[in-house]
């Protein structure tokens, strides 16, 4: 079982090739929405940790199975796609991510294989720089002939969005250079200071307006906006540590290029040092550890990386990562503190979650006074499958605990000191009833959560179902977001999604009194009534992702919605396949991506009578669009199944899917009979060979982008 998404978990060494595949697409489907919260829409869904696992897990099947493996793995994957409403760039040379090492160990291990790469004795001399990791989001930044000309986010490494007038805005990155070569990229870390950041979030809090979790969320939340000038109004820093396109060398080494930045007029950081060897690395990192506290900025490493520029180049990369870096992360970090209470929140799909409520800690310089609690078994010291955590300890209030944050959104509690345990604590008596509805709180079988049985009725659960259907990937809608719908709700006048259709026919003019409350700014009645309007018109991909149906998330909505194309026949398939069994319920399931549990989940939403009413009366208000696929006459490749080898050098394997899709063709992970073309990249192997003996037509990277060329 994965804590944060609940879903049962198999081990990987038990898994059936059968198994192991429908998991791999989970996992894909999983990761990618994780990563699209993350990268694209700054607002972490679940924490880095529970991110890290999954993608351990992805990994480990890939390893039992190679030949399972995806090509849309999200092992080859950095980042996510630029998003929408900005203008692309594509990198001239790939933005990577960076391997991590945990402990001294690994950092032996990265000295050890790059001598065994170039060839070099134990004795031979190799320098490295080590720097600090700052916790922002990678911008490169182009000049031409002096004059920057263009701004880039990473997205997904290889294109990323068009923030040029935003980066203009942030006071450290120069606008002009003296001296500097005809083509110069520059690289580094936007980022936002504490004390920034925590101004920004009163300011946002006072207003409003949308407050981040973090630094590292605020600043890419403001970097990465529309409207150029409301980066303007955030404080922005940028480090330079890197570059792209160079049109003359910076130097020999990546000290010397580093100084070359600094003298150009980029801010680099001060704790940047050269160092001999694996055991002067350490040295350095503990020094950063020391003064992290400090800083005034987040930080959550330090960067190891091959010093001589030579070298680096023959080094290269991996899929993802350089062979010449490495990011030694700090360890999770810890604080004591005393528990003060239990409180249970309940969550949109009913789920009771406990929270901790702590006596105010810092925790890695924040404050922390909330900490998760997962589920009633994780309170016990029991783990998913019955086993003990903790030592089997359990968590009472009252006692003093070890809170834990590892870069993460919600810190957690590690360790509960039983000695300095009051004598009058008791075991915590996990409520069997909601506390916001007094509904009976069950919890079935297989599912390490307690859920409210009270549907529609429940508070809390209306409230967090209206909140996920205004959000960003759902209906969106202009200046009514999570307060404002929460204020709707306690106020009466939106009870469920329909009603927010409604409004205007129940309240119409009584509602001009919106402007004088807080939160609603000179947000006027008519315009809120526009936006809603807009909103009427909606694709079915957005409506079934604003429905908020469990484990259904946004890139499930896509899939979704282009299998059945319409609102009408996406109905007519749910009750069919009520039975779970029979030929809509195994359409259903053979979505790419598509598990026992999402479908399961999905079906129980339509057959459940008060909420398929609910349902039904908001798409009375809604003209739903019809989910399309692209136009793919014309396309050689329509309908065709397409597999992908090898490396790709022009583009990313999600990409070169995604153009595929596009154009019509099914892209499959595996090389069959039923294969139609293999496009095939340096070091294709197996699937190559298969492919050569059942006489199936492959081309090469170039091949295939001249067979697609102009659609
Ligand atoms: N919680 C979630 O849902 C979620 C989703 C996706 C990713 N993540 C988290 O994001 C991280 C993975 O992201 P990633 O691929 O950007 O990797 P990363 O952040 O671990 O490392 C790569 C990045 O480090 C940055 N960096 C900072 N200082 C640097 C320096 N001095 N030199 C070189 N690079 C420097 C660069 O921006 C580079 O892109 C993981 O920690 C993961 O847990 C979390
Ligand atoms: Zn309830």
């Amino acid at each position: 079982m994965n804590e944060e998404t609940n879903i049962p978990e198999l081990d990987v060494d038990v898994l059936t090739e059968t198994q192991a595949a429908s998991e791999l697409a989970r996992l894909s489907v999983l990761l990618a929405e994780a990563n699209t919260a993350y990268h694209a829409e700054d607002a972490p869904q679940i924490s880095d940790a529970a991110f890290d696992a999954l993608r351990r897990r992805n990994a480990e099947i890939e390893a039992r199975f190679p030949h399972l493996k995806r090509a849309d793995s999200p092992s080859d994957t950095v980042g996510a796609a630029p998003a929408s409403g900005f203008g692309k760039i594509t990198h001239s040379v790939s933005m990577l991510s960076l391997a991590n090492a945990f402990s001294d160990e690994d950092v032996g291990e990265f000295d050890t294989s790059i001598r065994k790469y170039l060839g070099l004795g134990a004795e031979a001399p190799l320098s490295y720089t080590a720097e600090p990791k700052i916790d922002g989001l990678s911008l490169s930044l182009r000049y031409e002939k002096g004059i920057l000309t263009q701004a880039a986010t990473r997205g997904d490494g290889s294109v990323g969005e068009n923030v040029t007038a935003n980066a203009k805005t942030v006071s450290d990155i120069p606008h002009h250079l003296e001296g500097t070569p005809d083509v110069l990229e520059v690289r580094g870390e936007v980022y936002m200071s504490h004390a920034d950041f925590e101004a920004l979030n009163a300011r946002q809090e006072e207003r409003g307006g949308k407050t981040f979790a973090n630094p590292r969320n605020a600043a890419a939340g403001s970097l990465r906006q529309l409207d150029a000038e409301i980066t303007r109004s955030r404080p922005l820093r940028f480090f330079a540590y890197a570059w792209g396109s160079l049109s003359e060398p910076l130097g020999v080494t990546q000290w010397q290029a580093i100084e070359k930045l600094k003298d150009l007029g980029f801010s680099t950081n001060p704790l940047t040092a050269r160092c001999d060897g694996p055991s002067q690395l350490v040295k350095h990192y503990r020094q950063i550890e020391e003064q992290r506290p400090d800083l005034g900025y987040d930080i959550d490493g330090v960067v190891y990386k091959v010093d001589e520029l030579e070298l680096q180049a023959r080094l290269g990369f991996r899929s993802t990562t350089p062979r010449w870096a490495i990011a030694h992360k700090f360890p999770a970090e810890l604080a004591w503190t005393r528990l003060e209470g239990i409180d249970i929140q309940v969550g949109r799909t009913g789920a009771l979650s406990p929270v901790a409520r702590l006596a105010p800690v810092t925790v890695g310089g924040v404050v922390v006074s909330n900490a998760t609690l997962h589920n009633e078994d994780y309170i016990k010291g029991l783990d998913s499958k019955g086993q003990e955590i903790r030592g089997g300890k359990d968590i009472r209030v009252g006692d003093l605990v070890q809170v834990y944050r590892a870069g993460d959104v919600i810190p957690k509690i590690a360790d509960v000191d039983l000695g300095k345990r009051p004598d009058d604590a008791i075991a915590f008596a996990f409520p069997t009833a909601c506390p916001e509805c007094g509904s009976d709180a069950v919890r079935e079988p297989g599912d390490a959560v307690r859920r409210c049985t009270g549907g529609l009725i429940c508070p809390a659960q209306a409230v967090e179902k209206l909140k996920h259907f205004v959000s960003r990937g759902a209906f969106d809608i202009d200046g009514l977001g999570a307060k404002q719908v929460e204020q709707f709700y306690t106020d009466g006048w939106i009870s469920e999604p329909a009603e927010i259709f409604t409004l205007k026919e129940r309240f119409g003019t009584g509602m001009q009194q919106l402007k004088n409350r807080e939160g609603w700014g000179d947000k006027s009645a008519s315009g809120l009534f526009a936006a809603i309007d807009q909103k009427r018109k909606i694709p079915l991909a957005r409506l079934l992702f604003g429905l908020g149906i469990r484990h259904v998330g946004e890139a499930a909505s896509n899939m979704i919605a282009l299998h059945y194309g319409t609102w009408d026949a996406l109905a007519v398939a749910m009750d069919e396949a009520r039975p779970m069994e029979g030929a809509a319920w195994d359409d259903l399931i053979s979505i790419d991506g598509m598990g026992a549990v999402m479908a399961g989940s999905l079906v129980g939403a339509f057959a459940q009578e008060a909420e398929r009413a609910s349902i039904q009366r908001l798409i009375e208000q809604l003209d739903v669009q019809e989910a399309k696929q692209a136009d793919t006459s014309g396309s050689p490749v329509a309908g065709k199944t397409v597999v992908f080898t090898g490396t790709l050098e022009k583009m990313t394997r999600a990409e070169a899917k995604a153009r595929a899709e596009r154009l019509g063709a099914k892209v499959s992970g595996s090389v069959s009979a039923k294969t139609d073309l293999l496009v095939a990249g340096p070091g294709a192997g197996s699937k190559a060979k298969k492919a050569a003996e059942l006489g199936i037509e492959t081309l090469d990277e170039d091949g295939w982008l001249e067979l697609i060329d102009g659609l």
